[in-house]
């Protein structure tokens, strides 16, 4: 599990390190791992590093020290370095001694040909978007071609809130120190690869988190020499109508696909469902269902008094129940319909949705308005996006990087109700459900796609590998 952390939180313990942050020592391990990111780099780009050419642009901080540093022990390898003080009065003074001592060189300009350059305009001290002249900087970097190093994180992203303001830095690789920020999770398609170097400081366990592939693949309920299809969960699926079976068809064969274990199906579309999944048991209604272990409902039910009617029935079972779509609606307008449950409820908005649920968009500070919804409505909270937070109530929170915006398309949401619900049903807690869902979702999407647009059925169609590749990943 990779943990992310607030700037106030990484600040604390590298105080905690006492002399170590005093003496200069975290800086310089800081330093060397920026050195070895840009030599890997250049490397990538070409054979050897001599005589390659690298601009650090320098902000008026520690941030900017780490890049100085990291200078220094570039020109003694032989890189061509030079340094583009945006503040030269307020330059990290030791750093910049360091750096000019073996030869640096300090510029006013971009070099027109250029291998990486390093962003060290601001780290954890960044706050709003990056200023005029260091805007006017990375214009011409871009121009340029170079790879673009980021030290700690890109300028202009909020290391707490990963708000990415205009302009920004977009980085190809960000190399931080000690442990992810939260940037690197809210942000990631703009810090690029994330490489984290140990700098010998301690953290406690955080409280946001996102699971390692492997681990998804753990938690993945594969049946053993001992299970049966009710060890494996059943699950039930309210969904569509019979103007929109589309959406019954998607997320009942999602479950079908996500796990081994029972799907019923109850809802006007039952013809269409059987037609593609004969698997499914279908029944007349909530009550006439049989055994379930979860529920999913939502996808395509509509928003009238029979939908309100359904999802009424569906939570008063008081059995793990995600809702979707145009439950999450029927759910917006009556929120006591949540009152009293035990169960775990699992709620997977857009920000449309979400809008509707919280009276407010989620943007731009998605993880705190995940987490106060998830506090308010007392259930787990799925906010989609090409980053899929997962909140609990007490503020826990897991993240998933889709990777690619290849699932952003319509009828791929009902595809996630179907693989969560059968999670739910097979034990997993709401959080690890929803996340691990997500997970499998953007690994199907990646793989159907394989870079070309893909409709949800492609998507449904590649659960199925995406699974078997993951499955190869557990111990
Ligand atoms: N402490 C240590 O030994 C270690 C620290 N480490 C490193 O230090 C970094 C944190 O350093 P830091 O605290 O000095 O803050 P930093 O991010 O450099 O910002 C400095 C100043 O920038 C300014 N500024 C703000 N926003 C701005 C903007 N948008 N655009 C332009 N300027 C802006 C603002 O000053 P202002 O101009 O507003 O007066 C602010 O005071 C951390 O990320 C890591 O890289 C590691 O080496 C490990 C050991
Ligand atoms: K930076």
């Amino acid at each position: 599990m990779t943990g992310y952390y607030t700037a106030a939180q990484i600040r604390a313990a590298e105080e905690a390190t006492g002399d170590l942050l005093s003496g200069g020592v975290l800086m310089v391990r800081a330093a060397n791992a920026v050195a070895g990111t840009v030599l890997a780099r250049l490397r990538r780009r070409g054979a050897g590093v001599y005589g390659r050419r690298v601009l650090l642009v320098v902000g008026a901080g520690n941030n900017g020290g780490d890049a100085l540093f990291a200078g220094a022990t570039l020109v003694r390898r032989g890189v061509r370095v030079e340094a583009l003080l945006l503040d030269p009065d307020r330059a990290h003074r030791a750093g910049l001694s360091a750096f000019r001592r073996v030869g640096g060189r300090v510029t006013d300009g971009v070099p027109q040909t250029l291998d990486v350059a390093v962003d060290a305009v601001v780290g954890l001290g960044g706050r709003g978007p990056l200023r005029p002249q260091a805007a006017a900087v990375f214009d011409v970097i871009a121009q340029t071609g170079a790879t673009v190093v980021a030290v700690d994180l890109p300028s202009g992203i909020d290391p707490d809130t990963g708000v990415v303001h205009q302009p920004s830095v977009r980085a190809d690789v960000s190399v931080t120190f000690g442990a992810p920020r939260l940037a690197h999770l809210l942000a990631g398609p703009q810090c690029g690869e994330v490489v984290v170097a140990d700098i010998g400081i301690d953290l406690p366990e955080s409280s946001v988190d996102s699971p390692s592939n492997t681990e998804v693949a753990q938690w993945w309920p594969l049946p053993g020499p001992h299970d049966d299809k009710y060890s494996q969960g059943v699950v039930g699926i309210v969904a569509g109508s019979a103007t929109y079976p589309g959406a019954a068809v998607l997320s009942t064969a999602a479950a079908v696909a996500a796990t081994s274990g029972m799907t019923r199906y109850i809802g006007p579309a039952a013809e269409q469902v059987l037609a593609v999944c004969p698997e499914v048991v279908t029944a007349a209604g909530v009550g006439a269902a049989g055994r379930v272990q979860a529920w999913a409902i939502g996808p395509g039910i509509g928003t009238g008094d029979q939908a309100h009617e359904l999802l009424a029935d569906v939570l008063a079972a008081d059995l793990p129940t995600l809702i979707d779509a145009d439950g999450l609606t029927v759910l917006a307008r009556d929120p006591g319909l949540l009152a009293g449950r035990a169960a775990p409820t699992l709620l997977t908005p857009h920000a449309g949705e979400f809008a509707r649920l919280a009276g407010a968009d989620p943007t731009p500070d998605r993880l705190t308005a995940v987490r106060a919804l998830a506090e308010r409505m007392n259930a787990t909270v799925l906010l989609k996006g090409r980053i899929t937070l997962v909140a609990d109530p007490d503020g826990r929170v897991s993240g998933n990087d889709a990777g690619s915006s290849w699932a952003a398309t319509a009828g791929a949401g009902d595809v996630l109700t179907g693989i969560a619900g059968a999670l739910l049903s097979a034990g997993l807690p709401a959080r690890a459900a929803g996340v691990a869902a997500a997970r499998v979702h953007g690994l199907a999407a990646a793989r159907a796609s394989g870079g070309a647009p893909i409709g949800a059925s492609a998507l449904r169609a590649a659960v199925a590998p995406a699974l078997r590749e993951l499955s190869d990943l557990r111990e």
